[in-house]
């Protein structure tokens, strides 16, 4: 197995859980819902993706053939010899890429591992936190994990819909938008959201407005 990766850089999580905490991101290419294409977007299954996914041409980016070579890649990119380094597996689609074998490559120089995943494949055993952003008009196969991050609003997957997954957390994650008008609009429904339900939590993506990666 090799990997396609689209690009690596170290930066803060800006979301979720995790949001300002260290991490290196491995952004593998291509994904299940969208070609990644422009002109193919109104057709996609997920139709709101603010990722650039497509190739290897990223910053860092590359066909790496083993699992090692990848693993070594991402370690440079680490900072500190005495705080274990914190990688996470995004996308495009990494379940469409990540085994068993890039997991215990990974664990065995010591990365703590998290991943981005849209839940329609299941995950290799060993992944250290999961967070799983369904999306409406796919079949859920990944029911557990560690939080769900709603992307909001999506009509046709409401809340109440996911939030009997076996989860630790639940977010709702504005959907962003280029008009910037609507993504005040669905910034104020997410906030609202989880003024009345409060399983729910608000995620903001940090990253966009510190102008970081
Ligand atoms: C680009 S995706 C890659 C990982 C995986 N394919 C997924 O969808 O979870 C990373 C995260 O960004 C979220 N996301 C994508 N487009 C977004 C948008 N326009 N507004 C808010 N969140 C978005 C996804 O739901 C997911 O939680
Ligand atoms: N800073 C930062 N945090 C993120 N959290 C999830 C991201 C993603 O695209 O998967 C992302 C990203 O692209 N940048
Ligand atoms: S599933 Fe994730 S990577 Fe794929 S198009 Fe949707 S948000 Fe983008
Ligand atoms: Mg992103």
């Amino acid at each position: 197995m090799s990997y396609s990766i689209k690009e690596v850089f170290f930066s803060l999580q800006g979301e979720g859980f995790h949001a300002g905490r260290p991490a290196i991101f491995c952004r593998f290419s291509n994904c299940n819902l969208w070609t990644g294409r422009e002109e193919d977007r109104a057709k996609a299954v997920c139709q709101f993706c603010d990722t650039d996914f497509i190739g290897t041409d990223g910053q860092n980016g590359g066909r790496f053939k083993t699992p090692k070579a990848l693993v070594t890649h991402l370690l440079q990119f680490w900072p500190s010899k005495d705080v274990h380094p914190f990688v996470i597996l995004t996308g495009g689609e990494p379940l469409l890429q990540v085994d068993s074998a890039l997991i215990e490559a990974l664990h065995a120089v010591h990365f703590e591992i998290a991943l981005e995943t849209n839940g329609t494949k299941v995950a290799p055993d060993g992944i250290d936190w999961i967070c799983m952003s369904p999306k409406a008009n796919t079949d859920i196969l990944l029911t557990k994990g560690d939080e769900l991050k709603l992307v909001y609003p999506q009509p046709m997957l409401m809340p109440h819909q996911v939030e009997h997954l076996e989860f630790a957390y639940f977010y709702l994650q504005p959907m962003a938008d280029t008009n910037t008008n609507l993504n005040q609009q669905h910034t104020q429904m997410a906030l609202d959201y989880c003024l009345k339900h409060p399983q729910w939590n608000l995620s903001l993506q940090t990253h966009k407005f510190l102008g970081i990666d």
